[in-house]
């Protein structure tokens, strides 16, 4: 425990892959596996350039946010990489600041012509960031906009993968435009098996939604909507919008990669709601706690009901959408399920500490097992034995943790995940989290 206890102090960050599971030995929360794990000061001043990818199925409205980000005073200068697909060059025709390009000190676009940035990702998206790593004293804040056909993984993986990518570059989040008339459409076509429905992606991947062009569509069609995207997606926010027309603190400054805030995100979801301010539309943030509680004991009492019997605590869970290619129980009324898409958010929630080589091996587990169908995962955790949260994140077999808030004296312990990704059964998500009871 102790030498758990030594890593936790830091930032931790952990990454590793199923065809080579030996070097995952306890990486999630300890530090069995040193070679695995890059440490860093939680002290350190992060001086790297923060990074938004705009994505969004095309005609959503990126460029039109894009724009509109350029032309409003926020006090950032902004470097635009533009990803456009074929080799007509029409995107940065029809953003406003071209100029800029043209020798302009304020702000820079940068084309990315030669492909799709989501297919030729990795060498062209590093040289030019390489290249804009030496300009950085004219910009502060890098957005790139992705085709409409961009599946975004790819490069947010780059910002969290590539070391040296990483090390000048913060990914601060993913901006999702979402065009209110056509979503749907485009999240119910059906893809062959193995390839990506790039609307869905976008939408599970984003921090932040915009629920755009509102105008052209009534208002219980936006909502339908709405719960479809949180349905897909539980954790990102959403804003209505037309015209993209948002504040540009919506779009920048995301930090959804930001480990000091997922506990606000994750934990105090109910509070963060009433406390953030400034956006559009803002009451449908967070107002998906429509959720049915339900009490695991009941239905996990028999492989469970031995090592907590007595300690009062249950479990709330819900599950916005999921699978229908697993066999659970449908028949006790708790779950919704919204539509058949099989990428989807599971919310978890368990009363009192967890123990923390469970905790490892059902984590550690998980994400040899699962990383490709895990898109993104947050949680707060708390740990038997330790006086702070523990708070971790994830993008695929890419781990982060490191303490969070102290326990205050006194105050009830709880642990609250979320998992977006495809083919989540919450049931044994749950079974899995119930297991790690200290
Ligand atoms: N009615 C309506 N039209 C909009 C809205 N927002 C953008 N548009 C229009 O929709 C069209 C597409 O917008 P863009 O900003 O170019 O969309 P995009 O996502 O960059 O499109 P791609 O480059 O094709 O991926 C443009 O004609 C916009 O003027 C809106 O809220 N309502």
């Amino acid at each position: 425990m102790q030498a758990g206890k030594n890593i936790l102090q830091k930032r931790t960050r952990v990454q590793g892959r199923r065809s080579r599971p030996q070097r995952h030995k306890s990486v999630v929360l300890s530090a069995a596996a040193p070679q695995d794990v890059i440490d860093v000061e939680a002290t350190v001043v992060d001086n790297r350039i923060p990074v938004t990818i705009i994505t969004g199925f095309l005609g959503s409205g990126k460029t039109t946010l894009l724009n509109s980000l350029l032309k409003q005073n926020h006090g950032r200068r902004i470097a635009v990489i533009e990803n456009e697909f074929g080799e007509i060059d029409i995107d940065s025709e029809l953003v406003a600041s071209k100029e800029f390009l043209e020798g302009g000190e304020d702000q820079q676009i940068m084309m990315l012509n030669n492909g799709c940035l989501c297919c030729t990702v990795n060498d062209d998206l590093i040289n030019m960031l390489e290249e804009l790593e030496g300009r950085r004293d004219k910009f502060d804040h890098v957005v790139i906009e992705t085709t409409g056909l961009a599946d975004p993984q790819p490069i947010i993986m780059t910002f969290r993968g590539h070391p040296a990518v990483a090390r000048h570059y913060a990914l601060d989040g993913v901006l999702t435009l979402v065009d209110a008339k056509h979503i749907g459409q485009h999240l119910d076509e059906k893809k062959p098996d193995g390839v990506v429905n790039e609307a869905l992606s976008q939408v599970a991947y984003a921090d932040r939604i915009i629920l755009n062009k509102t105008d052209l569509v009534s208002g219980e069609q936006v909502k339908d909507t709405e719960l479809r995207l949180k349905s897909i997606n539980g954790l990102a926010q959403i804003v209505r919008a037309q015209r993209a027309d948002v504040k540009a603190d919506y779009v920048l400054g995301i930090g959804g990669f930001d480990l000091d805030r997922i506990a606000d995100e994750v934990i105090d979801k109910e509070e963060a709601s009433h406390s953030h301010n400034g956006h559009h539309d803002h009451e449908h943030e967070h107002d998906h706690h429509d959720h049915e509680h339900e009490n695991a004991h009941a239905e996990h009492s028999h492989s469970h009901g031995e090592a907590h019997a007595h300690d009062h605590s249950h479990d709330h869970g819900h599950e916005h959408a999921h699978s229908h290619n697993h066999g659970h129980d449908h028949g006790h009324g708790h779950h919704h399920h919204v539509h058949d898409d099989s990428v989807g958010s599971v919310s978890l929630e368990l009363d009192g500490d967890l123990d923390l080589d469970k905790v490892n091996d059902w984590m550690e587990g998980m994400i040899i097992d699962c990383y490709e169908d895990l898109y993104r995962f947050k949680g707060v955790l708390a740990i038997k034995g330790w006086p702070d949260r523990f708070i971790f994140q994830g993008v695929h077999e890419v781990f982060e943790g490191e303490p969070g808030k102290v326990w205050k004296e006194g105050e009830h312990h709880k642990s609250k995940m979320v998992f977006i990704g495809k083919n989540l059964h919450r049931d044994t998500l749950m079974a899995g989290l119930q297991g790690c009871l200290a």
